[in-house]
């Protein structure tokens, strides 16, 4: 028997799209036995609509990864109990790619590193920013190209933090679908600068810093409210009871809130009193 769980992250955090991610309290839980076939049972309800077989994401990516290392992954019977809810931007596909490597690395006696299971769960996502933090936990800074990673990481605890979840999903290949293939310079030196300076502040656990670069997100959030439809009055109606900012939570539909501690229920009572959708206080996860 194996048993672990693995967080929910949000990716992106405004300014850092692909790159900066964090680690929070909801997770996909884990339980697996050795078994006669590949077997994967659901708990949670959400997640009945995923198959049962082995092109489910987690046995796939188990078996994948064993075969990378010239490994055969053995039958499992895996029993998952999801609090991540799917295709929300709350990473949900990371925690299943993450759970297969992790089953690999047991079963296989891969010996795998954080590192290593950052790099293939990055090879399989394209990017490192919901993959790191679900392995690391806390503030995940990262940058991954062609097999290159690097990355910093450390627990987090500035700041509270709300998740408003609209009841419709967005796969993520549709919201990265609407972005561009290439930015104006003076897009991309604006955002550049902010992201500099935004990751000082988020380090510092500076809210001027934070307030004044979070808004200048040139790269994705733009081209994707059309696909979030709470997302503008979210983010006015939060700044106007005195969040510090409020962004996309990675491809959406979930949108973060980040608020000063002790200042969370003000901000959670006028986002329930004035929009439909899900809201709730969310921890950062820290290791
Ligand atoms: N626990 C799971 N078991 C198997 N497959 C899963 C699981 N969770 C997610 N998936 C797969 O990942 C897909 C969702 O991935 P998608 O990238 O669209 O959204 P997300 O990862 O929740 O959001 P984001 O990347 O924006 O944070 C699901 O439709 C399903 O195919
Ligand atoms: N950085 C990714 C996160 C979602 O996988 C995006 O915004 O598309």
């Amino acid at each position: 028997m194996f048993e672990f769980k693995v967080p929910a992250t949000s990716a992106n955090l405004g300014l850092g799209f692909d790159s900066i991610g964090m680690a929070f309290s909801k997770f996909l839980y884990i339980k697996s036995v050795e078994s006669e076939s590949f077997k994967v049972i659901h708990e949670s309800k959400e997640n009945f609509i995923l198959p049962m077989d082995e092109s489910n994401l987690i046995i796939k990516t188990a078996i994948d990864v064993a075969k990378k290392f010239n490994k055969v992954m053995p039958k499992i019977q895996v029993t998952t109990i999801n609090e991540i809810p799917l295709s929300r931007g709350l990473g949900s596909s990371s925690s299943a790619i993450i759970a297969g490597i992790e089953l690999a690395n047991f079963y296989c006696d891969l010996k795998l590193k954080d590192y290593d299971k950052i790099l293939i769960g990055s090879e399989i996502e394209g990017h490192p920013d919901n993959i790191g933090p679900c392995v690391t936990g806390g503030l995940f800074i990262g940058s991954y190209d062609d097999g290159v990673l690097t990355y910093y990481h450390s627990p987090y605890h500035h700041f509270s933090y709300i998740v408003s979840i609209p009841n419709y999903k967005i796969q993520t290949v549709e919201a990265r679908s609407v972005l561009p293939d290439s930015y104006k310079k003076q897009d991309a030196v604006l955002h550049n600068a902010s992201a500099n300076v935004f990751v000082a502040g988020l380090l510092n656990g500076d809210q001027n810093i934070i307030r004044k670069t979070i808004i200048n997100d040139r790269f994705h959030e733009s081209y994707r409210s059309d696909l979030i439809k709470e997302f503008k009055e979210i983010k006015e109606i939060a700044k106007k009871s005195g969040a510090i900012g409020t962004v996309m939570s990675g491809a959406g539909p979930t949108v973060l809130t980040i608020t000063e501690n002790g200042h969370v229920s003000a901000v959670l009572n006028a986002l329930k009193n004035n929009i439909e959708c899900d809201h709730e206080e969310i921890f950062v996860y820290n290791k």
